[in-house]
Order: C-alpha cells, then structure tokens, then sequence
C-alpha cells in the first residue's frame, strides 16, 4: 500500500484480478450485460435503504425523502458512461469490503464454474455475485464515488481502478448519499454512447427494476434538463394479470433470476382474505450452480408492501422446492420482518403452505398437459421433489403423484413412468408395487432379482438414486392402496399355487444341500434357502425380511451388503442340480464361497476377501480343465 497524500492504492486480492482479466478479455460478445448487473446493484442499494429507513429513525429524520431514482447518462467527449443512484452508499471500509480486496465467497466458486463458452459464462455472473466487475468488459478505468447513508458529507470515497491488479482509495466530500459509477470506454466502444443503444439494453434486460431508470431525454435541446424514464418501473407482480403476457412474465424472470433461459413455468396469484398477499413464482429450465449446496444463495424474493425485504431459501419455501424463483409480497407483515421473526409468523406459515400448494398444483398440470416439458423438469430438478415425499408429511400424496421412475418397462434408462401408470398396468392379482434399490440404475437394471419378475411381465420400478430409499420408506410403503415391495426383500412369495407348491417341494429335495451351505457360510450368510425369484442365475442375496430397506440401501452403499444378507440359491440351475447330486464333492466349500461372492458381485457390492475368492475361483477352474483333459476332450 502506498499514500499519496489522501489517496491510497491497494493492489485486489488474486482472484479478483483474475476475475477482472476474464471480464476484459473472455466475455467481450455479451458486453452490455454490464448495465444490467451496475442497474441491478443500484437497485439493490436503493431497496436496503428504504428497509433500512424502516429501522433506523435517526436516517428517516436526517435525510428527506429523495423519490428512488437511477440515473443512467453519457458524454460523447469523455467517452464516458455514468450510473447513478440514490441508494444506501458505501463507506470506506465497505467499498474495501465488498469491491476488490477480499475475496468475496462467490469469486472463487466463479471461476470454478467457468465453461470458456462466452454465453454461459455471461449467465453465471449475476448468479455469483460478481456483477460489479462486469464494467470492466467495457471499460478500461472505472471511478466510483459513493456516500453511506448517514455518514457525513466528507466521509465520501473515491474509488478508482484500471482493473490491472490495483485500485485507488480517496476520501472526498459528496453532497448526497448514494453511488456514482463512471465508466471510462475502452477504445472502439464508441458505439455505446449513444441514447438509443443505451434505452435499447435497459429496456432488454432491465424494463423490470421497480424504481425508475432515468435518462436524458432524446433530441432535447442543448442546456435543456429534460428527462424521462426508460423502464417500466412498476413491480411487475402488482400490474392486474389481464395486462401481461408471456414475454412480460418472461422478462422478468430474467430480470430476479440473473438466468438467461425462459422458466418452464410461473404462477401469478393475488390472495385476498385472512391474509392478502401476492405470488409471482417461477419453475426454471435449469438447475442452478448451488442446488445441492447446504445454503443456496438465491431463493424467493420476500416483499412487504412492494418494499423489498429479503431473499430467502429455506423459510418461505420448503427444502424440496428450493429451486423455485419469485416473488412474495405480503400485506400483513411488518416492514422490519426479520429472518428470525419469519421463522413463528402465522402470516408466513400460512402464505407458505398455500404457495406450496400451488406449486404443486402447477407441475401436476405440467405433467399432464405437456410431459415432454416435465420430462425436462424433472431431469433437473426430480432428485430436489423426491425429498418432499419425507420432508412434507402433509402434501405426501401430490408429491408421491409427480414422481417419475425408470422401470423394467421403460423402453430407455429415461424415467417416465409413475405410480398412477405403474398401478393403471398391474396384473390381475398382483397388489403390490414392485421396487428394486441398487447402488446404480446400472446395477438394477441387470440385477438376478428381477428374472422371474421379467419372466411372468411384472413391471418393477428401478431405484438408483441416494434419495430414493427415503422415497420408499417415506411413504408408508403405499400408494393408492398398494404396498410398495422390495423384489429384493424377505421371502418371494409371489407366483401362483402351483409355482408356490413347486417351491416348497424344491425347499424340501435341497434341505441336505441348504444345511450343508449355510454351515460353509456361517457368519457371512444369514440363511440360505431356495428361490423362486430367479430363472437364469444361480444365486442371488436378497435382505432379510426384518430388515428394513432403509437400512439396505444404506448398507449398499457402505460395505455393499444387507445387514443380514441371505443367499437364495436357484433350484433348476444345473450348477446347483449338479451340488445337490455330489453334496460329498471335497470342493463343496469352494463352490458355497464362489455362489456367495458371485451374487455378492450382481448385487453391485464388495467382495470381503478378492483375493481368496478368485483363488478358489482359479482352483475350481484348474480342477474343470483337469476332468476335461481326463475325458479326453482337451487338447494334450
Ligand atoms: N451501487 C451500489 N450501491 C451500494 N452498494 C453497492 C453498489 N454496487 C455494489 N455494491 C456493493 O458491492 C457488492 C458487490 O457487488 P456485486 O455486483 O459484485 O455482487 P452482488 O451485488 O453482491 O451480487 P448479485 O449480483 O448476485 O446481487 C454488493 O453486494 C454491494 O454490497
């Protein structure tokens, strides 16, 4: 750091150079989103402090009233482009704070999550929160002064850039709070000074900012102050319904999401009665960056009163519907409404519940009205949905309606089918709804477990995912009336009375050779006993009955084995016919662990012991070639 009389320098913090080095060189064909993330932050600074008049008398009473404005203007001979506001200002220590020096927790994920594709990298700007680095992409010094509301005139500072590694710091006199950014252009950038270029990009990307978005006006006489406003500068989610159409529903999204894509769908509903309030809630195209993260960044946007208050994930939105953006404006809360007073509101319990239920209502239309839409929303978002089936007891059912499974009947790995189709297409007789977990749709697509159910054509539904066994457990084991049924769980019991019958005989031909295996297998099989779920594999590990599945997909992915895993061996398979004939044969324990590991292998878990497995694998096989060379039908 060096002085210079009042004047500091301060060199950024690395990413941020970084950052600034990508802004001027990389993201140069969307180089008018600078405007939108500078009116964007202006915005912001004007709705912070008019909730932070609702807090603070003392600021009411020191400062009049100035009516919201933003004031966008140009000077052809400077080649300069100034954005003004009268927002909350910045004092010193926060323009070191939050321009420049210390990382701020979005920087660094930013440039974790750079494609190199210029559009897509654009998008993500606004979602991390680095939109005041954008001036950068087209200019190449930037001065901003800037006054907090309510420190003094001459605690006011200057700070200046050329967005090479440092940055300048100035204490100066400002006469009212607020901020004013002045872009110095790059050369060749002429064509941004210009008062149609300029209208055009706020209308295209900024028509929605409540607050008025103020320009001289065009082909005003030289030394004549008139203005207008560019914008609509009306919150959007107040204008009667009747007068919007898509394209302003759209724009908007755009607008409070920082996305680049159209939402997939939106809700507009005014709610009178108990409470008063307005929903504007939109479903994205597009999972953002942050959906798995323990506190995403953006959520709802809560309003009282059209008074912005602040953007919440968690509280005005259920956990499983984190990824819907919009707006609440609520008549009934009061404007100093803090995250902790959200948490016991009656207001906001109430509001919740009813926009939950909208929610849902809107993607059950979705799904019956246009599936290849939901087909999209559900790549996206499904995994996020499925968690309601046990976090929102209340709405289970209308969850339970919209998830989508992959299933044996399903001609791809796409999930498309769901339980009202699963239940349209059940056998005669059958009343159970048939699931398979696995550690990966892979491994449950070829598991052993679903022979006999693909045999007879009972449809089973495929689970892969972590969330899934929530899922399963989550709902009380039913749907519509139908128990939900592990295939690969307790005894099968399934099949008709003389399958059943047939199954029994074979229990009792094998009890000699069930006896023998379960003794080899002690301490590693729970039980051993025959099948009736398999028709081309020898073996197979089902879970005990006892067990629930909760704990077997658990284990599956832990060490990869039931708690108790029981072997069931398949009776017409001429390996076992052929063990049955020769229980005597000295390789019988040899041939217990290969049956044993081999259906451990299917089941998509670890073999205890590989080495020893193939090692008795290599001796049996050793032991084959042998009898063959002694029929003689090897080649010595
Ligand atoms: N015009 C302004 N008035 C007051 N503070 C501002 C202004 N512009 C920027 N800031 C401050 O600088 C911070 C950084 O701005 P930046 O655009 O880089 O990210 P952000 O606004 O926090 O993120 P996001 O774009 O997701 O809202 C802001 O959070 C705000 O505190």
């Amino acid at each position: 750091m060096t002085m210079h009389a009042a004047e500091e320098t301060f060199s950024f913090q690395a990413e941020v150079a970084q950052l600034l080095d990508l802004m001027a060189h990389s993201l140069y064909s969307n180089k008018e989103i600078f405007l939108r993330e500078l009116i964007s932050n202006a915005s912001d600074a004007i709705d912070r402090l008019r909730l932070e008049r609702y807090s603070r008398p003392d600021l009411a009473a020191a400062e009049a009233e100035e009516p919201p404005r933003i004031c966008v203007g140009f000077d052809k001979d400077a080649g300069t482009i100034t954005i003004a506001d009268n927002g909350i200002g910045m004092s010193r220590a926060e323009v070191i704070e939050y321009i420049g020096t210390i990382a701020k927790s979005g920087t660094g994920e930013f440039l974790k999550a750079l494609t190199g594709d210029q559009r897509t990298d654009a998008a993500l700007i606004g979602q991390f929160g680095v939109g005041y680095y954008s001036a950068f992409v087209v200019a190449d010094r930037v001065v901003m002064t800037t006054r907090r509301a309510g420190l003094a005139a001459d605690e006011a500072v200057r700070w200046s850039s050329d967005g090479k590694g440092e940055y300048t710091l100035e204490t100066i006199e400002r006469l009212e709070p607020g901020t004013t950014i002045v872009l110095h252009l790059r050369e060749g950038e002429d064509d941004l000074l210009n008062s149609h270029r300029l209208r055009t990009i706020i209308r295209t990307y900024s028509d929605h900012i409540s607050q008025p978005i103020i320009m001289a006006s065009e082909g005003a006489e030289p030394g004549e102050s008139a203005e207008d406003t560019v914008n609509q500068a009306s919150a959007l989610w107040t204008r009667p319904k009747a007068g919007l159409g898509e394209k302003d529903y759209h724009d908007y999204y755009r607008h409070i999401s920082n996305d680049f894509a159209d939402p997939l769908a939106y809700l507009h509903a005014k709610v009178e009665g108990r409470y008063e309030y307005t929903l504007l809630l939109y479903i994205p195209s597009s999972a953002p960056f942050d959906l798995w993260h323990q506190q995403p960044r953006h959520g709802v946007r809560l309003h009282v009163q059209r008074v912005f208050i602040l953007e919440d994930t968690g509280r005005l939105m259920p956990r499983y519907l984190r990824f819907v953006r919009g707006i609440i404006d609520s008549a009934d809360l009061p404007l100093n409404v803090s995250r902790e007073i959200l948490q016991g509101s009656l207001a906001v319990d109430h509001i919740r519940s009813s926009a939950v239920k909208k929610v849902l209502r809107l993607l059950k239309d979705m799904a019956a009205n246009d599936p290849g839409k939901y087909a999209v929303f559900w790549k996206q978002f499904g995994s996020v949905l499925k968690e309601g089936i046990s976090d929102d007891y209340g709405n289970r059912e209308d969850i339970a309606e919209l998830l989508r499974f992959t299933s044996t009947h399903s001609p791809t790995q796409e999930p498309d089918v769901s339980l009202h189709d699963y239940v349209d297409r059940m056998k005669e007789g059958q009343d159970e709804i048939y699931y398979l977990i696995a550690p990966t749709l892979a491994a449950a697509t070829a598991s052993p477990h679903l022979e006999a159910f693909r045999e007879k054509g009972i449809e089973v539904l495929l689970l892969g995912e972590a969330v899934d066994n929530w899922v399963v457990t989550g709902l009380l084991q039913e749907f519509g009336g139908k128990r939900l049924r592990s295939v690969a769980q307790g005894a099968s019991d399934f099949g008709d009375d003389a399958e059943k019958e047939a199954a029994e005989k074979a229990a009792e031909e094998y009890a000699a050779l069930l006896g023998r295996l379960k003794a080899v297998l002690a301490g590693q099989a729970w039980d051993v006993r025959v099948s009736s779920r398999l028709t081309s594999s020898p073996a197979c590990i089902v879970a005990n009955e006892a067990v629930t599945d909760l704990n077997l997909a658990h284990r599956l992915r832990g060490s990869g084995l039931p708690n108790q895993p029981i072997l069931e061996i398949n009776p017409d398979h001429p390996l076992i016919e052929r063990l049955n004939r020769h229980q005597d044969d000295p390789r019988l324990t040899d041939w217990a662990h290969v049956l044993f590991n081999q259906a451990v292998l299917t089941l998509g878990a670890r073999v205890e012991d590989p080495a020893a497995f193939v090692g008795k694998l290599n001796d049996l096989l050793v032991a084959l070639t042998e009898a063959t060379d002694d029929t003689g039908t090897g080649d010595s």
